[in-house]
This record gives structure tokens, C-alpha cells and sequence, in this order.
């Protein structure tokens, strides 16, 4: 079932065309990954999506009654500011104590609710923004960049969380990342985007594709190699993208 089809859409910005001729969907419980160098116009898209930013041509359509769930790159809270996790995740809706315990505990991190925002890691914070965009059980989650600032064993274990996600609510997954090869491994799916889509499909497939080369090239630090590693072994056991990662 199609949740997000996108067709033929252009976005400008004053005289400036930042986005041109995207078509893309999204399916029901599938991860759709989007790369793309800097500026290529991975946040308009999302905007567009969840209608923020108006279609200079063609148009995004929902599913009726699509609920989405959005997580930010960042959000800064004042670190003067006493707020618990539990407040801040009932801010926006009037939800139980009891749901936002089953949020907690599906973003991987059942026991923060009584803590203090500004005593959070970076992964424990971001995982919060994730349990506050699962509370009212989307059908789709849409993350822009939500790695940014952590490291590299920290993001690993983010698109785990994701993966996890996905398998315990079946909601569908729309991610922009700059990092490719974590993402590529957690990915159904990955279009590339400049401008337009340059190429899309599996991640083996994308990664292969000259049009994605010709933007990171082969030489992204042995990256790519990570997750195209010639499968010798079995991997029956080992379907997180942290131990691809490794
Ligand atoms: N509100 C705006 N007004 C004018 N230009 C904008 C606006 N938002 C984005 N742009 C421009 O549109 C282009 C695409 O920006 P966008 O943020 O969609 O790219 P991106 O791929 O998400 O970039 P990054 O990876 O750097 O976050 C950029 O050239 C940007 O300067």
C-alpha cells in the first residue's frame, strides 16, 4: 500500500529551482533512505512532504488519514531550564503516563522518563525525539539528519533502534543521512538526490550506480566496501547495521 507518492515535483525558491521532476513513493513498513551532497534539496522534500513548503509543480499525495511522525535534526532546549523527559514528551499532546512509557521503551530507552532533558547523552536525546514522534503511533517516520553530533558507534546503534522499530510497529521509514554506509545497510531503499533523483533502488544497487559515484565517488574511506563486503560468510545471525558497521 502506497502511504507517500510524490509526482513530478518541483520546488523553487524565489527564481531558484531546488528541486525538479522528483518522483518517489513510499510503501507501507518499508525504509526509504535519501542521500545527496549538501544542498540538493533532501530537507525541501520533506518539507514538501509534510506540506511545509508548497509544490511549485506536481503534487505529494497522502494515503487519507496518514498519521506521521516527524523527528527533528536538532532541538535545542535551554539547559537552564528544568524539564523532565516526561513533561516534555506530554508538552504537545495530552497523552498517559503510560504511553509515553511504551514510546520510551520502543525508541530503546525505558527508563528516562523521570530524568532531566538537559542530563541526556546525545544518543539518549535523540532517542527521546524519536519515543515523542512515536506516541501517537504513525504510520510513517520522517528523520531529517537525526544523527547529527553523534559519533559513529552512536548513529550505528540509532539506525538499529530504527530497524527495531520498524519490526515492533511495522510503521514505514523516511530518512535523510549523510552517512552512507550505516544507512545503506539499514535501507530497503535509497534514492539519490542533486537536484533531482539521480538514481534509486536497492543500496547494493545504488552504491554501484555510476550517477551516485560521480557525487561520492568509490573512495568514501572504504565505507561503501563496509557494507558491499563480499558475503563469504554467513550472516544469518548478524542483521544489524551495527555489526555491518563493524
Ligand atoms: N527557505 C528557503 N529560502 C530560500 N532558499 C532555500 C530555502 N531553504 C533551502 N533553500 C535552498 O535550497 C537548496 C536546497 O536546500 P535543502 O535544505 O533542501 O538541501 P539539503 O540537501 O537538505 O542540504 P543539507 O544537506 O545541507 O542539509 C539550497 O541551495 C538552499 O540554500
Amino acid at each position: 500500500m502506497t502511504l507517500i507518492s510524490v509526482e513530478n515535483l518541483s520546488v523553487r525558491y524565489g527564481a531558484n529551482t531546488v528541486l525538479r521532476h522528483v518522483d518517489m513513493v513510499v510503501e507501507a513498513g518499508e525504509i526509504v533512505t535519501i542521500v545527496g551532497p549538501n544542498g540538493s534539496g533532501k530537507t525541501s522534500l520533506l518539507r514538501a512532504i509534510i506540506g511545509a513548503t508548497k509544490p511549485a509543480v506536481g503534487q505529494v499525495s497522502l494515503k487519507p488519514g496518514l498519521k506521521i511522525g516527524y523527528v527533528p535534526q536538532k532541538l535545542h532546549i535551554d539547559p537552564t531550564l528544568p524539564i523532565s523527559v516526561e513533561r516534555f514528551m506530554r508538552l504537545t499532546d495530552r497523552v498517559s503516563k503510560v504511553k509515553c512509557e511504551k514510546a520510551l521503551e520502543t525508541a530503546g530507552v525505558p527508563d528516562l522518563l523521570k530524568r532531566q532533558m538537559s542530563q541526556l547523552s546525545g544518543g539518549q536525546f535523540q532517542r527521546v525525539l524519536l519515543a515523542r514522534a512515536l506516541i501517537n503511533q504513525p504510520d510513517v517516520l520522517l528523520l531529517d539528519e537525526a544523527t547529527q553530533g553523534l559519533d559513529q558507534p552512536g548513529s550505528a546503534a540509532f539506525y538499529h533502534q530504527i530497524e527495531e522499530v520498524r519490526r515492533e510497529t511495522g510503521c514505514a521509514i523516511l530518512m535523510i543521512s549523510h552517512e552512507l554506509h550505516v544507512v545503506m545497510s539499514a535501507s530497503d531503499r535509497v534514492v539519490c538526490l542533486n537536484g533531482h533523483v539521480c538514481c534509486e533502488g536497492s543500496p547494493a544497487v545504488v552504491a554501484s550506480a555510476p550517477e551516485y559515484r560521480a557525487l561520492f565517488g568509490t573512495g568514501t574511506g572504504g565505507a561503501l566496501a563496509l557494507y558491499r563486503h563480499d558475503h563469504d560468510h554467513d550472516h544469518d545471525h548478524c542483521e544489524t547495521s551495527q555489526e555491518a558497521a563493524e
